[in-house]
């Protein structure tokens, strides 16, 4: 493996996942996704975080290249998700002497999920653990996206290991820091990783942003995607953006469709809003687009407007998917629009109403059904809906560029 160093003795260990196809068995990932570990070679040798499991035996080689027949002396855990605790087990029994480092909650999970740990450094905010040259110091930031989520700042480089947070998905080809990559490329992968993973807990990061805004910091090193040490604003300005719920001018329009009644509705809505002048506007068929990229515009915008055929008395099942993963991770200050079609009692609509009272966002206008085939008065009412989507979308202050 060829070694590649964030500084002096600190070696990025990440390795890259082309063949699995749902992140968290969920979430789509074409562009695949890399596992990164840190290895921070002083009086004292550390690991920061570890591996998936299918990357144990490259990981360990990779460590006894850099370290020959060292030891490892401490395992920094950051997060005990199995992407990277993965290894774990392998690296205790590779080198038994190891003490694992996380906070109050950690062990517990090692625990959990692997053995009773035998050698433990606990720690809390502020705490330092010496290695010699390099100190690293602990900060607790829970909830992004783990309770026992914690993150480490080297010292003397000022190198932040954040974990999960500031994360991407998207392999490391070849390029690895963020100023080796086309970052137009990775825009996407790192909101959809944010919003797709992070996005419930927008609250806790904003929290955890204040609080690592009183650290120096000069690079950060997260466990996927790329390591930001050129142009640190490029990915907070966009955290910070994301997290705080900061939606610029736009919708976003999901129908659930089996014979495309409903579709026609979403299409004249669209066009409505179109010519009152709004250009972000983004259609999609809940069958075919998965929720992760909805998810991702619906961060990204201010008006959502979801339509459904009555499927079984209920809403069309994969529009409900949806917006029961809208539900969970709840973002904030929307403005909604809902419409359906049925043919005897309904049920797609009346639906929508359930999830439009517990979501509670600013209803443009009423609900809007239709029976079949679109008519004159339903298509009235629909440009209604529109408009009324269109005025409080242009009420809006132009959106700063960052
Ligand atoms: C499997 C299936 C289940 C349906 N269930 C209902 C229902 O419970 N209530 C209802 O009013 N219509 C029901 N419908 C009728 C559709 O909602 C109706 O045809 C509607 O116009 C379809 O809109 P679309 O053209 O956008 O698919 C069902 C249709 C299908 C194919």
């Amino acid at each position: 493996m060829l070694q590649v160093n964030l500084a002096e003795d600190i070696y990025y260990l990440g390795f890259n996942d082309r063949r699995t196809h749902l992140f968290e068995n969920i979430w789509p990932i074409p562009h695949g996704v890399s596992y990164n570990s840190y290895l921070i070679v002083d009086e004292k040798i550390a690991l920061v975080d570890t591996v998936e499991r299918a990357f144990i035996d490259d990981y360990l080689d990779a460590i006894e290249e850099i370290i020959g027949d060292r030891e490892v002396d401490y395992l920094i855990i950051n997060h005990m998700e199995p992407d990277h605790s993965g290894a774990l087990k392998a690296i205790v029994h590779r080198y038994p002497n190891i003490t694992l480092v996380g906070n109050k909650k950690t062990f517990g999970f090692v625990e959990s999920y692997y053995m009773k740990p035998e050698n433990i450094h606990m720690v809390h905010d502020d705490h330092v653990l010496d290695l010699g040259k390099h100190k690293l110091q602990f900060q607790m930031i829970p909830m992004v996206h783990w309770p026992e989520t914690m993150v480490t700042f080297e010292e003397t480089n000022q190198i932040l290991f954040s974990g999960d947070a500031f994360g991407s998905y998207g392999t490391m080809d070849g390029g690895i820091f963020d100023d080796e990559i086309n970052l137009d490329f990775y825009e996407v992968e790192v909101m959809r990783y944010f919003t797709n993973i992070v996005g419930k807990y927008c609250p806790h990061t904003q929290r955890a942003i204040k609080k690592l805004a009183g650290l120096d910091i000069k690079m950060i090193a997260a466990t996927h995607g790329p390591i930001w040490r050129s142009d640190l604003n490029w990915i907070l300005k966009r955290y910070n953006k994301w997290s705080s719920y900061d939606l610029d001018q736009g919708v976003v329009i999901v129908y659930g469709s089996m014979y495309g009644n409903t579709k026609k509705m979403a299409e004249t809505i669209a066009r409505q809003i179109a010519v009152r002048g709004i250009k972000n506007i983004r259609v999609y068929d809940a069958s075919k687009t998965h929720s992760s990229y909805i998810i991702n515009d619906i961060f990204k915008y201010k008006g959502f407007i979801v339509g459904s055929a009555a499927y079984n008395n209920a809403m069309f099942p994969n529009v409900e998917t949806l917006l029961t993963t809208i539900e969970h991770m709840a973002p904030k200050d929307h403005l909604l629009g809902i419409f359906g079609n049925y043919s005897w009692n309904g049920g797609g609509v009346k639906n929508l109403k359930t999830f439009a009272e517990k979501i509670k966002w600013d209803m443009v206008y009423e609900p809007i059904e239709e029976k079949g085939n679109m008519k004159v008065q339903t298509q009235e009412e629909l440009i209604k809906l529109a408009d009324a989507m269109a005025d409080k979308l242009l009420e809006m202050p132009a959106p700063e560029k960052i």
